[in-house]
């Protein structure tokens, strides 16, 4: 059983997800499957990936019970507004196939279009009618979550952000335990990237007999972030989920996120936009 942490609202949240950026080609059913079937009980996915049919059949055939699962998706920019994030909600029902969300995050701010606001009352009703369990956000600044604060008094009850020792957003992550809010890492093991490979990742997995990638996601877990790593295998699947046995040193967590360099795609939340 994965351990949970609880959000703000009283949700017990696995520390540990799938993601569901699809890769070419992929069956996305067949990879949630798998993923439920070796234990995974957090799924993320996203109006904007178009897998939450997948996901949605996945869960359906599942004889894990709908209620032990947690899905998580996010409503895109191209449907910021009150009346526009009510619609994005009723579609990804819809395209899951579920009468309730888990969790629902706002996926871009998209401050220039000035929406997330209007956004994010529709999710504070959406939560009081039912249709969605938990709220959160998505690439928020400290900014941008001061201002929602501020102007709903409604607090997030997660901020997924790109999260990975080559950008370990420690003042972000500060904010959020200031604040209540539960910190999920997208891009965790730096999709595609050389962080794998990176010296101090290498040393703590020969150090400890495990992989690279469980390394990497074990620190996610010791700064009490929730890592979202995605992988269509399921041996690496399982092997991402198996990183409760041990325990990285205090030396290897500095090592590591001492390999800060910023961010993968340079997707600045204040200027960066998707729809
Ligand atoms: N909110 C947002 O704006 C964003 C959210 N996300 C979410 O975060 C999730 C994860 O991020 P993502 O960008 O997909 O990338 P990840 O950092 O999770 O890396 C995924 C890649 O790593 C490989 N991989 C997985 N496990 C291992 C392992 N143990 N050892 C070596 N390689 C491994 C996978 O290949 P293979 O499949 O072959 O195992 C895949 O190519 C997304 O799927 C999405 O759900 C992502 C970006 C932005
Ligand atoms: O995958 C997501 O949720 C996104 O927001 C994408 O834009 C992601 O950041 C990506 O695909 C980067 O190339």
């Amino acid at each position: 059983m994965t351990p949970t942490v609880t959000l703000n609202d009283g949700t017990a949240l696995p520390v540990i997800g799938l993601g569901t950026v699809q890769s070419e080609g992929e069956d996305m059913a067949a990879t949630v499957t798998a993923a439920l079937s070796s234990g995974y009980r957090l799924i993320d996915t996203a109006l904007r990936y178009e897998t939450e049919p997948g996901v949605g059949r996945a869960v359906a055939a599942s004889s894990v019970p709908r209620e032990d699962i947690l899905i998580t998706t996010k409503i895109p920019g191209r449907l910021h507004g009150y009346d526009e994030a009510k619609e994005s909600a009723r579609t990804s029902l819809d395209n899951l196939g579920v009468d309730y969300i888990d969790l629902l995050l706002i996926h871009w701010p998209l401050p220039k279009v000035d929406n997330y606001i209007d956004t994010w009352r529709a999710m504070i009703d959406l939560q009081k009618e039912g249709v969605v369990r938990s709220i959160g956000v998505s690439n928020f600044t400290a900014a941008h979550l001061d201002r929602l604060v501020s102007e709903t008094s409604v607090v997030p009850s997660v901020n997924q952000i790109e999260l990975h020792p080559y950008f370990p957003q420690a003042d972000l992550r500060a904010y959020h335990a200031e604040h209540g809010i539960v910190t999920e890492s997208w891009s965790p093991l730096g999709r595609g990237s050389e962080l794998l490979t990176a010296p101090p990742v290498a040393e703590a997995a020969a150090a400890h007999g495990v992989s690279e990638g469980q390394v990497v996601l074990r620190w996610h877990i010791q700064l009490g972030a929730v890592p979202l790593p995605k992988s269509s295998n399921p041996d690496r699947q399982k092997q991402n989920l198996d990183i409760f046995g041990f325990e990285l040193t205090d030396d290897e967590m500095v090592a590591i996120s001492g390999l800060e360099r910023g961010r993968i795609w340079g997707q600045d939340p204040d200027v960066y936009e998707e729809f």
